[in-house]
């Protein structure tokens, strides 16, 4: 049998682009998933093991049964805005669980972790180039709560052997360029999604959140990278550790930066349509400006991002919209 990955979060929107990007690598993904925000028609490229991080007997018993070489850790709650007004559920989803699928994966003996953080963990730092040396000062719980993993991954590393990598995405885009998969969030708080569903008439609007930010434009700016040359790396990363290579961390972003309103612009011109806007008020815990000033992934991992360009994400993601499997 191929080797194991036990991928969480198998069945949300980047976890089962990991899944079909690890079964073209040659591995079995297993994905383990509560379904909470990810749906089940997206396990397509290996097994679901439904249950929840919570669960530490339920998680014991799928190591157990599928002894997987590594685990891909997507599964967590991931909404800003949500985070700023009920902290507790980030702390215990997130934190609380990661502790307990940490401990589980150290008790059933694997000791290689891939693990999703974000550029989120930075919080709002004005003119400072953003690469895996900046400091880490977070503006809302789920920064906060991501950054508190990356610190138990660095002392479950140095107490046990627990190797890692640690991805830093910027802001995920785009879909499956065949489609097979796709950006499915429910409810859908993205802003290409949203965006794509105002232009196809399934939202009234897409609303501009703040357009008094100190960007040229006054919207937030924000880098976008395609979510299928993000889990390219997390095959890049996976193959690192598997290679016995240090712990490390990683930033994932393309290094451009677009706002708000230039990514509008750029949707109007890729699907030849008009896109119906309402100007709205800021949304706590937005930080202005968030792009990756790092190279890391592309000198050590070797990644080469193939699909990044805005117009391509956007190109890809509509494709999607209009796949029979999508639903808003
Ligand atoms: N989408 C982005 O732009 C972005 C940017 C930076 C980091 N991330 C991180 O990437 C990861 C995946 O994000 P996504 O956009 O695919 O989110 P998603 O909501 O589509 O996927 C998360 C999956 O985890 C599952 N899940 C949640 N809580 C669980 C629990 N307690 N037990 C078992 N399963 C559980 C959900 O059902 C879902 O399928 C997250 O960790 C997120 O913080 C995403
Ligand atoms: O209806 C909307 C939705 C979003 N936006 C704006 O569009 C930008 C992008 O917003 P998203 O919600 O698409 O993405 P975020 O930047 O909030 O969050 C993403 O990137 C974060 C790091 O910045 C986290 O990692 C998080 O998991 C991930 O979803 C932000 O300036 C936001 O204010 C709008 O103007 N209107």
């Amino acid at each position: 049998m191929a080797d194991v990955v036990l991928v969480t979060g198998g069945a949300g929107y980047i976890g089962s682009h990991a899944c079909k990007a690890l079964r073209a690598a040659g591995y079995l993904p297993v994905a383990y998933d509560n379904l909470s925000t990810g749906c089940r028609e997206a396990v397509k490229f290996g097994p679901l093991e439904e249950g929840d991080l919570a669960d530490r007997a339920r998680l014991d018993e799928v190591f157990a049964k599928w002894q997987p070489v590594a685990v891909m850790h997507f599964a967590a709650l991931s909404l800003v805005g949500e985070s700023m007004k009920d902290p507790a559920k980030y702390w215990r989803t997130n934190v609380l669980c990661g502790l307990n699928l940490i401990e589980a994966t150290l008790a059933a003996g694997c000791r290689n972790f891939v693990f999703s953080s974000t550029c989120a963990t930075y919080g709002d730092q004005d003119g400072v180039v953003l690469n895996e040396d900046t400091p880490q000062y977070p503006i809302n719980a789920y920064g906060g709560s991501k950054r508190a993993i990356e610190d138990m991954l660095r002392d479950f590393g140095a107490s046990h052997g627990l190797n890692s990598v640690i991805f830093r995405y910027f802001n995920v885009a785009g879909a499956d360029p065949q489609a097979e998969v796709g950006e499915q969030h429910v409810p859908e708080t993205h802003l290409i999604p949203l965006m794509l569903d105002a232009i196809a008439g399934k939202r009234p609007a897409l609303t501009v959140f703040g357009s008094d930010y100190p960007t040229p434009d006054g919207t937030c700016i924000r880098d976008y990278v395609h979510v299928s040359d993000l889990v390219d790396a997390h095959v890049l990363g996976l193959k690192w550790l598997e290679a016995g290579k240090p712990s490390r961390v990683f930033c994932l972003g393309s290094g451009e930066g677009y706002s708000v309103r230039e990514v509008i612009a750029r949707s109007r011109e890729v699907t030849n349509r008009e896109v119906p806007i309402i100007e709205g008020d800021r949304r706590p815990g937005d930080a202005a400006k968030l792009v990756s000033g790092s190279t890391r992934a592309l000198q050590e991992l070797g990644w080469t991002p193939q699909r990044s360009a805005l117009s391509t994400m956007i190109a890809d993601a509509w494709r999607w919209h209009q796949a029979p499997e999508y639903e808003s």
